[in-house]
């Protein structure tokens, strides 16, 4: 899937959970196979229960799975006896989505903790602690704690300390999911800033396509404890295939429409009605010469409904919603067009 050295690789990874009185055994996880390559901030995405905890607990050793292997940077973690377990995890930071901070230690205090756990001295802590401090913007709130800290505040604690141990890799379970719109944007931001800075590779796990655009190189989508579709974010959005992607797309990239015009969209095209064509445009400056070029070369009128330009992982992704003529064959000729010119397109109904 690409040349970068894959640093987490799940590997067939089946998870069953066995059963209890009242209830049947249930399969969190089947048939699992997914690489974070080096580097990469890979999310991965899915409703409630669709196994996303259990994907990212099996990394760590929390759960292991019922069959299959999960490789981090080249350990077998489901090889490994509770000790192993315990070295290994030095090299795997996590981020929770209620902080888990100790509400009797003060935010250094927090940081310090793995530290302390790994016997290291109070000097040498003081010198790691610090620049991690001032890495998440805390400096100041060294001796606070908790309970005197802001959700964002204490999500910054949360990061440093998943860092103190220095982990090639951090694990962040739905970290931004408690936090308001723009406290989410300063901590997806700062994860961005530790995966470039301190070149380490995330995994993370959300439902919310919003993190997934803002943070991920690449998206996983798991449903009912399959991935159902995985790829650079940047194409997931421009070509989703899965219609749980679809689902968790349309609040975003422009595919929501007016409810007035929702509401008159039929799903068959009737003589005379217009088409109504999503265009998926990979690069800004595309979107004009592509429509005025379709509308020269056919001799059909486009009219504009919505047209949007956002910004995937950096890059920028254009999605205009137009109206064209309907009929099936002049209908197959625009989108032949404007896919020849690289351009994705879906048909969204007919008005
Ligand atoms: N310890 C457990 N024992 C039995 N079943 C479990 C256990 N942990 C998880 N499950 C089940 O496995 C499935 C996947 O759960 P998981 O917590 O991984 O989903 P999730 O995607 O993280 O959901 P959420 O977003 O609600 O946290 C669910 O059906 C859940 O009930």
């Amino acid at each position: 899937m690409t040349d970068t050295p894959a640093v987490i690789r799940f590997e067939g990874v089946e998870k069953t959970f066995p059963a209890r009185s009242g209830t049947g055994a249930v399969s969190a996880l089947s048939n699992v196979n997914l690489s974070v390559p080096e580097g990469a901030i890979v999310g991965v995405i899915g409703r409630s229960g669709a196994g996303k905890s259990t994907l990212i607990r099996l990394v760590n050793g929390l759960e292991r799975p019922t069959a299959g292997r999960v490789v981090v940077d080249g350990t077998d973690i489901t090889a490994l006896s509770e000790s192993g377990l315990r070295e290994a995890r030095r090299s795997i930071g996590m981020v929770f989505q209620h902080f888990n901070l100790l509400a009797r230690r003060t935010a250094y205090d927090n940081v310090a903790l793995p530290l302390e756990i790994a016997g290291v001295s109070a000097r040498e802590i003081k010198a790691r602690v610090e620049p991690l401090l001032d890495l998440v913007g805390l400096a100041d709130k060294r001796n606070r704690y908790p309970a005197e800290l802001s959700g964002g505040q204490k999500q910054r604690v949360g990061i440093a300390r998943a860092l103190a141990t220095q982990p090639r890799v951090l694990l962040s379970d739905e970290a931004t999911s408690a936090l308001d719109p723009e406290t989410t944007n300063q901590i997806l931001a700062l994860l961005r800033k530790v995966n470039a800075e301190l070149k380490l590779t995330v995994l993370l796990i959300t439902h919310e396509m919003a993190v997934i655009k803002s943070v991920a190189d690449r998206v996983a989508v798991l449903d009912g404890g399959q991935i159902v579709e995985e790829g650079r974010t940047f194409e997931i959005f421009a070509r989703p295939q899965h219609p749980t992607t679809r689902s968790f797309l349309s609040a975003l990239t422009g595919a929501t429409l007016p409810a007035y015009f929702v509401d008159r969209l039929k799903s068959d095209y009737a003589p005379g009605a217009q088409a109504v064509l999503r265009i998926v445009f990979t690069g800004t400056h595309a979107t004009d010469p592509v429509l005025s070029r379709v509308s020269r070369d056919l001799g059909i009128d486009i009219n504009i409904i919505q047209a949007q330009v956002d910004d995937i992982a950096g890059e920028p992704f254009g999605v205009i919603v137009v109206s064209v003529p309907g009929d099936p064959q002049t209908l197959s000729s625009i989108v032949a067009s404007v896919e020849g010119q690289g351009h994705a397109t879906e048909v969204v109904g007919y008005v």
